[in-house]
Protein backbone atom coordinates (compact mmCIF):
# COMPACT_ATOMS: atom_id res chain seq x y z
CA UNK A 1 0.00 0.00 0.00
CA UNK A 2 1.14 3.32 -0.68
CA UNK A 3 -0.04 7.23 0.81
CA UNK A 4 0.86 10.69 -1.17
CA UNK A 5 1.27 13.30 1.27
CA UNK A 6 2.14 16.84 0.09
CA UNK A 7 4.29 19.14 2.59
CA UNK A 8 3.88 22.90 1.84
CA UNK A 9 6.41 25.32 3.22
CA UNK A 10 5.19 28.44 6.06
CA UNK A 11 6.15 32.16 6.35
CA UNK A 12 5.75 34.00 8.73
CA UNK A 13 3.51 37.06 8.63
CA UNK A 14 4.96 38.28 11.68
CA UNK A 15 7.79 37.03 14.50
CA UNK A 16 7.60 38.56 18.25
CA UNK A 17 10.06 37.12 20.71
CA UNK A 18 8.80 37.96 24.32
CA UNK A 19 11.47 36.47 26.31
CA UNK A 20 13.62 33.51 27.22
CA UNK A 21 12.63 30.54 28.91
CA UNK A 22 15.02 28.49 31.59
CA UNK A 23 14.72 25.60 28.84
CA UNK A 24 16.61 27.39 26.63
CA UNK A 25 14.03 27.94 24.08
CA UNK A 26 12.25 31.12 23.57
CA UNK A 27 8.64 32.32 24.06
CA UNK A 28 7.46 34.06 20.41
CA UNK A 29 4.27 35.43 19.37
CA UNK A 30 3.89 34.36 15.55
CA UNK A 31 1.26 34.54 12.89
CA UNK A 32 2.20 31.87 10.32
CA UNK A 33 0.72 31.06 7.51
CA UNK A 34 0.90 28.16 4.22
CA UNK A 35 2.44 28.79 0.87
CA UNK A 36 1.57 26.80 -2.43
CA UNK A 37 5.68 25.60 -2.66
CA UNK A 38 5.74 21.87 -1.61
CA UNK A 39 7.40 18.49 -0.94
CA UNK A 40 6.22 15.38 -1.83
CA UNK A 41 6.30 12.40 0.14
CA UNK A 42 5.48 8.90 -1.01
CA UNK A 43 4.66 6.65 1.48
CA UNK A 44 5.09 2.95 1.18
CA UNK A 45 4.33 -0.20 3.96
CA UNK A 46 7.04 -2.41 4.30
CA UNK A 47 6.47 -5.77 5.90
CA UNK A 48 9.53 -5.75 7.57
CA UNK A 49 10.19 -3.69 10.37
CA UNK A 50 12.54 -0.99 9.28
CA UNK A 51 12.15 3.42 8.15
CA UNK A 52 14.12 3.69 4.72
CA UNK A 53 14.10 7.47 3.62
CA UNK A 54 15.25 8.05 -0.20
CA UNK A 55 15.25 11.76 -1.93
CA UNK A 56 16.35 12.96 -5.44
CA UNK A 57 18.12 15.61 -2.98
CA UNK A 58 21.29 14.64 -2.56
CA UNK A 59 21.89 17.73 0.01
CA UNK A 60 19.48 16.38 2.69
CA UNK A 61 20.51 13.57 5.75
CA UNK A 62 18.42 10.27 5.14
CA UNK A 63 19.52 8.93 8.37
CA UNK A 64 17.56 9.18 11.50
CA UNK A 65 19.09 12.95 11.56
CA UNK A 66 16.36 13.15 8.67
CA UNK A 67 12.79 14.99 10.29
CA UNK A 68 10.59 12.70 8.61
CA UNK A 69 12.48 9.45 9.58
CA UNK A 70 12.46 10.84 13.61
CA UNK A 71 8.54 11.49 12.67
CA UNK A 72 8.28 7.88 11.41
CA UNK A 73 10.17 6.25 14.40
CA UNK A 74 7.78 8.29 16.77
CA UNK A 75 4.71 7.34 15.87
CA UNK A 76 5.85 3.69 15.32
CA UNK A 77 7.33 3.28 18.90
CA UNK A 78 4.39 5.47 20.54
CA UNK A 79 1.43 2.91 18.89
CA UNK A 80 3.80 -0.26 18.55
CA UNK A 81 3.55 -0.74 14.94
CA UNK A 82 5.42 -3.89 14.08
CA UNK A 83 5.64 -3.14 9.90
CA UNK A 84 7.91 -0.62 8.19
CA UNK A 85 7.79 1.92 5.77
CA UNK A 86 10.14 3.46 2.90
CA UNK A 87 9.60 7.38 2.48
CA UNK A 88 10.73 9.20 -0.43
CA UNK A 89 10.94 12.73 -0.24
CA UNK A 90 10.86 14.74 -3.54
CA UNK A 91 12.60 18.31 -2.00
CA UNK A 92 11.18 21.21 -3.89
CA UNK A 93 11.48 23.61 -0.75
CA UNK A 94 15.36 24.75 0.04
CA UNK A 95 16.93 23.61 3.06
CA UNK A 96 17.53 25.42 5.90
CA UNK A 97 15.68 28.51 4.46
CA UNK A 98 13.66 29.87 7.50
CA UNK A 99 10.36 27.82 5.49
CA UNK A 100 10.22 24.58 7.81
CA UNK A 101 10.74 22.03 4.87
CA UNK A 102 11.96 19.86 7.23
CA UNK A 103 8.99 20.74 9.71
CA UNK A 104 6.63 19.72 6.86
CA UNK A 105 8.41 16.93 6.30
CA UNK A 106 7.40 15.55 9.82
CA UNK A 107 3.98 16.66 9.70
CA UNK A 108 3.25 14.93 6.60
CA UNK A 109 4.71 12.37 7.83
CA UNK A 110 2.51 12.17 10.88
CA UNK A 111 -0.59 12.64 8.69
CA UNK A 112 0.30 9.75 5.98
CA UNK A 113 1.38 7.29 8.67
CA UNK A 114 -1.72 7.88 10.24
CA UNK A 115 -3.42 6.85 7.19
CA UNK A 116 -1.52 3.87 6.02
CA UNK A 117 -1.06 1.94 9.14
CA UNK A 118 -4.82 3.11 10.19
CA UNK A 119 -4.11 4.74 13.56
CA UNK A 120 -6.92 7.02 14.68
CA UNK A 121 -4.65 9.83 15.70
CA UNK A 122 -6.61 12.92 16.38
CA UNK A 123 -5.22 16.11 14.89
CA UNK A 124 -4.56 17.35 18.39
CA UNK A 125 -2.78 14.30 19.11
CA UNK A 126 -0.49 14.39 16.49
CA UNK A 127 0.07 17.69 16.98
CA UNK A 128 1.41 16.85 20.58
CA UNK A 129 3.43 13.95 19.13
CA UNK A 130 4.74 17.32 16.62
CA UNK A 131 6.16 19.12 19.34
CA UNK A 132 8.42 16.43 20.17
CA UNK A 133 10.03 16.50 16.87
CA UNK A 134 10.40 20.98 16.81
CA UNK A 135 8.84 23.97 17.48
CA UNK A 136 7.05 24.34 13.95
CA UNK A 137 5.77 20.69 13.36
CA UNK A 138 2.45 20.81 15.46
CA UNK A 139 1.75 24.11 13.03
CA UNK A 140 2.94 21.68 10.12
CA UNK A 141 0.20 18.97 10.99
CA UNK A 142 -2.45 21.14 10.22
CA UNK A 143 -1.40 23.81 8.50
CA UNK A 144 -3.58 26.66 7.38
CA UNK A 145 -3.03 30.51 9.04
CA UNK A 146 -2.50 30.08 12.84
CA UNK A 147 -1.29 32.82 15.26
CA UNK A 148 1.43 30.64 17.62
CA UNK A 149 2.36 30.70 21.03
CA UNK A 150 4.70 29.36 23.68
CA UNK A 151 7.57 28.09 21.48
CA UNK A 152 5.13 28.04 18.62
CA UNK A 153 3.48 25.19 19.36
CA UNK A 154 0.29 26.25 21.39
CA UNK A 155 -1.90 27.20 17.97
CA UNK A 156 -5.05 29.12 17.44
CA UNK A 157 -6.25 28.65 13.64
CA UNK A 158 -7.21 32.11 12.27
CA UNK A 159 -9.01 33.61 9.11
CA UNK A 160 -6.54 32.56 5.91
CA UNK A 161 -4.89 36.19 4.39
CA UNK A 162 -6.56 37.48 1.10
CA UNK A 163 -4.88 35.20 -1.50
CA UNK A 164 -2.05 36.81 -3.22
CA UNK A 165 1.26 36.44 -5.19
CA UNK A 166 4.39 34.98 -2.68
CA UNK A 167 7.93 35.72 -3.99
CA UNK A 168 10.38 34.03 -2.30
CA UNK A 169 14.27 34.21 -2.49
CA UNK A 170 16.63 32.36 -0.84
CA UNK A 171 20.36 33.82 -1.07
CA UNK A 172 23.34 31.02 -1.24
CA UNK A 173 24.05 31.13 2.50
CA UNK A 174 23.50 29.33 5.79
CA UNK A 175 21.56 30.26 8.46
CA UNK A 176 21.69 28.42 12.18
CA UNK A 177 18.05 29.02 13.52
CA UNK A 178 19.71 28.11 17.35
CA UNK A 179 22.17 30.62 16.48
CA UNK A 180 19.85 33.32 15.59
CA UNK A 181 18.07 32.70 18.67
CA UNK A 182 20.58 32.54 20.71
CA UNK A 183 21.92 36.13 19.24
CA UNK A 184 18.19 37.80 20.35
CA UNK A 185 18.32 39.37 23.86
CA UNK A 186 14.38 39.88 24.02
CA UNK A 187 14.26 42.90 26.83
CA UNK A 188 16.40 45.11 24.23
CA UNK A 189 13.93 44.88 21.39
CA UNK A 190 12.96 48.45 19.92
CA UNK A 191 9.62 47.80 17.90
CA UNK A 192 7.74 45.35 18.44
CA UNK A 193 5.39 43.72 15.77
CA UNK A 194 1.51 43.30 16.59
CA UNK A 195 0.10 40.04 16.85
CA UNK A 196 -3.31 41.47 16.98
CA UNK A 197 -2.88 43.82 14.13
CA UNK A 198 -1.94 41.87 12.22
CA UNK A 199 -4.93 39.33 13.09
CA UNK A 200 -7.60 42.14 12.73
CA UNK A 201 -6.05 43.09 9.22
CA UNK A 202 -6.25 38.99 8.12
CA UNK A 203 -9.80 39.22 9.54
CA UNK A 204 -11.05 42.28 7.51
CA UNK A 205 -9.09 41.16 4.52
CA UNK A 206 -7.17 44.48 4.10
CA UNK A 207 -4.07 43.55 2.15
CA UNK A 208 -2.44 46.74 2.88
CA UNK A 209 -2.86 46.41 6.28
CA UNK A 210 -1.49 42.88 5.86
CA UNK A 211 1.35 44.27 4.26
CA UNK A 212 2.06 47.15 6.39
CA UNK A 213 1.96 45.10 10.11
CA UNK A 214 4.99 42.69 8.42
CA UNK A 215 7.51 42.31 11.13
CA UNK A 216 10.12 40.03 12.44
CA UNK A 217 12.62 40.66 15.09
CA UNK A 218 14.88 37.81 14.13
CA UNK A 219 15.52 39.86 11.34
CA UNK A 220 17.54 42.30 13.11
CA UNK A 221 19.96 39.34 14.38
CA UNK A 222 20.06 37.63 10.51
CA UNK A 223 20.57 41.01 8.90
CA UNK A 224 23.44 41.86 10.90
CA UNK A 225 25.29 38.41 10.15
CA UNK A 226 24.06 38.49 6.70
CA UNK A 227 24.02 42.04 5.28
CA UNK A 228 23.23 39.80 1.65
CA UNK A 229 19.94 39.47 3.40
CA UNK A 230 18.71 43.47 3.86
CA UNK A 231 19.78 44.05 0.17
CA UNK A 232 17.55 41.48 -0.78
CA UNK A 233 14.82 43.19 0.76
CA UNK A 234 15.55 46.46 -0.22
CA UNK A 235 15.83 44.63 -4.25
CA UNK A 236 12.23 43.19 -3.34
CA UNK A 237 11.00 46.40 -2.46
CA UNK A 238 12.26 48.12 -5.62
CA UNK A 239 11.28 46.04 -8.06
CA UNK A 240 7.56 46.59 -6.50
CA UNK A 241 6.31 44.06 -4.18
CA UNK A 242 3.71 45.27 -1.93
CA UNK A 243 5.33 43.81 1.34
CA UNK A 244 8.37 42.59 2.11
CA UNK A 245 9.68 40.54 5.20
CA UNK A 246 12.32 37.79 6.31
CA UNK A 247 10.65 34.61 6.79
CA UNK A 248 11.85 32.84 10.03
CA UNK A 249 14.96 32.54 11.01
CA UNK A 250 15.99 33.56 7.56
CA UNK A 251 18.08 33.76 5.03
CA UNK A 252 14.72 33.34 2.33
CA UNK A 253 13.01 36.71 2.14
CA UNK A 254 9.73 36.96 0.81
CA UNK A 255 7.68 39.41 -0.69
CA UNK A 256 3.60 39.74 -1.14
CA UNK A 257 2.36 40.85 -4.22
CA UNK A 258 -1.49 41.50 -5.22
CA UNK A 259 -0.94 41.68 -8.94
CA UNK A 260 0.02 39.18 -11.59
CA UNK A 261 0.75 41.47 -13.76
CA UNK A 262 3.95 42.71 -10.94
CA UNK A 263 5.16 39.09 -10.61
CA UNK A 264 7.09 38.37 -13.68
CA UNK A 265 9.05 41.47 -13.20
CA UNK A 266 10.14 40.82 -9.75
CA UNK A 267 10.78 37.28 -9.89
CA UNK A 268 12.88 38.01 -12.87
CA UNK A 269 14.70 41.20 -11.51
CA UNK A 270 15.54 39.01 -8.51
CA UNK A 271 17.15 36.37 -10.27
CA UNK A 272 19.88 38.88 -10.83
CA UNK A 273 21.17 38.30 -7.67
CA UNK A 274 20.19 34.90 -6.56
CA UNK A 275 19.36 31.85 -8.34
CA UNK A 276 16.85 30.67 -5.99
CA UNK A 277 13.76 32.21 -6.52
CA UNK A 278 10.06 31.13 -6.45
CA UNK A 279 6.89 32.64 -7.32
CA UNK A 280 3.71 30.97 -5.93
CA UNK A 281 0.70 31.53 -4.59
CA UNK A 282 -0.38 31.97 -0.59
CA UNK A 283 -2.61 29.04 0.52
CA UNK A 284 -5.85 29.57 1.84
C1 LIG B 1 12.35 30.55 13.66
C2 LIG B 1 11.20 29.66 13.29
C3 LIG B 1 9.95 30.52 13.09
O1 LIG B 1 8.86 29.79 12.58
O2 LIG B 1 11.34 28.94 12.09
P1 LIG B 1 12.58 28.57 11.09
O3 LIG B 1 13.40 29.75 10.82
O4 LIG B 1 13.35 27.48 11.78
O5 LIG B 1 11.90 28.06 9.85
C4 LIG B 1 10.89 28.65 14.45
O6 LIG B 1 10.64 29.34 15.66
C5 LIG B 1 11.96 27.62 14.67
O7 LIG B 1 11.34 26.41 14.84
P2 LIG B 1 12.11 24.99 14.62
O8 LIG B 1 13.00 25.11 13.43
O9 LIG B 1 11.07 23.92 14.65
O10 LIG B 1 13.03 24.99 15.89
P3 LIG B 1 13.41 23.81 16.91
O11 LIG B 1 13.95 22.67 16.12
O12 LIG B 1 12.29 23.55 17.86
O13 LIG B 1 14.58 24.53 17.71
C6 LIG B 1 15.84 24.79 17.16
C7 LIG B 1 16.56 25.72 18.12
O14 LIG B 1 16.03 27.06 18.00
C8 LIG B 1 15.91 27.67 19.27
N1 LIG B 1 14.51 28.03 19.51
C9 LIG B 1 13.50 27.50 18.73
C10 LIG B 1 12.20 27.87 18.94
C11 LIG B 1 11.93 28.80 19.97
N2 LIG B 1 10.67 29.22 20.23
N3 LIG B 1 12.92 29.30 20.74
C12 LIG B 1 14.22 28.95 20.51
O15 LIG B 1 15.11 29.43 21.20
C13 LIG B 1 16.46 26.69 20.28
O16 LIG B 1 17.82 27.00 20.47
C14 LIG B 1 16.39 25.35 19.57
O17 LIG B 1 17.37 24.48 20.00
N1 LIG C 1 13.32 16.24 5.67
C1 LIG C 1 14.22 17.22 5.75
N2 LIG C 1 14.23 18.20 4.85
C2 LIG C 1 15.12 19.23 4.96
N3 LIG C 1 16.05 19.32 5.92
C3 LIG C 1 16.09 18.36 6.85
C4 LIG C 1 15.17 17.28 6.82
N4 LIG C 1 15.43 16.50 7.87
C5 LIG C 1 16.44 17.07 8.54
N5 LIG C 1 16.86 18.19 7.94
C6 LIG C 1 17.93 19.07 8.44
O1 LIG C 1 17.27 20.12 9.16
C7 LIG C 1 17.95 21.35 9.02
C8 LIG C 1 16.93 22.49 8.85
O2 LIG C 1 16.25 22.29 7.66
P1 LIG C 1 14.84 22.99 7.31
O3 LIG C 1 13.74 22.34 8.02
O4 LIG C 1 14.75 23.00 5.83
O5 LIG C 1 15.11 24.45 7.87
P2 LIG C 1 14.18 25.64 8.32
O6 LIG C 1 13.47 25.23 9.57
O7 LIG C 1 15.12 26.78 8.53
O8 LIG C 1 13.27 25.93 7.20
C9 LIG C 1 18.92 21.19 7.86
O9 LIG C 1 20.19 21.37 8.37
C10 LIG C 1 18.72 19.78 7.34
O10 LIG C 1 19.95 19.10 7.13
Amino acid sequence: MKMYEKAPAKINLMLDVLSKRADGFHEVEMIMTMVDLADRLELSELKRDSIIISSQAGYIPLDEKNLAFQAARLIKDRYNVKSGVHIHLDKRIPVAAGLAGGSSDAAATLRGLNRLWRLDIPAQELQELGAELGSDVPFCVTGGTALATGRGERLTPIQSPPQCWVVLAKPPINVSTAEVYGRVRANSIAVHPSASRMQAAIEAGDFAAVCAGLGNVLEDVTLKLHPEVQQLKEAMVKLGADGVLMSGSGPTVFGLVSKQSKVARIYNGLRGFCKEVYAVRSLS
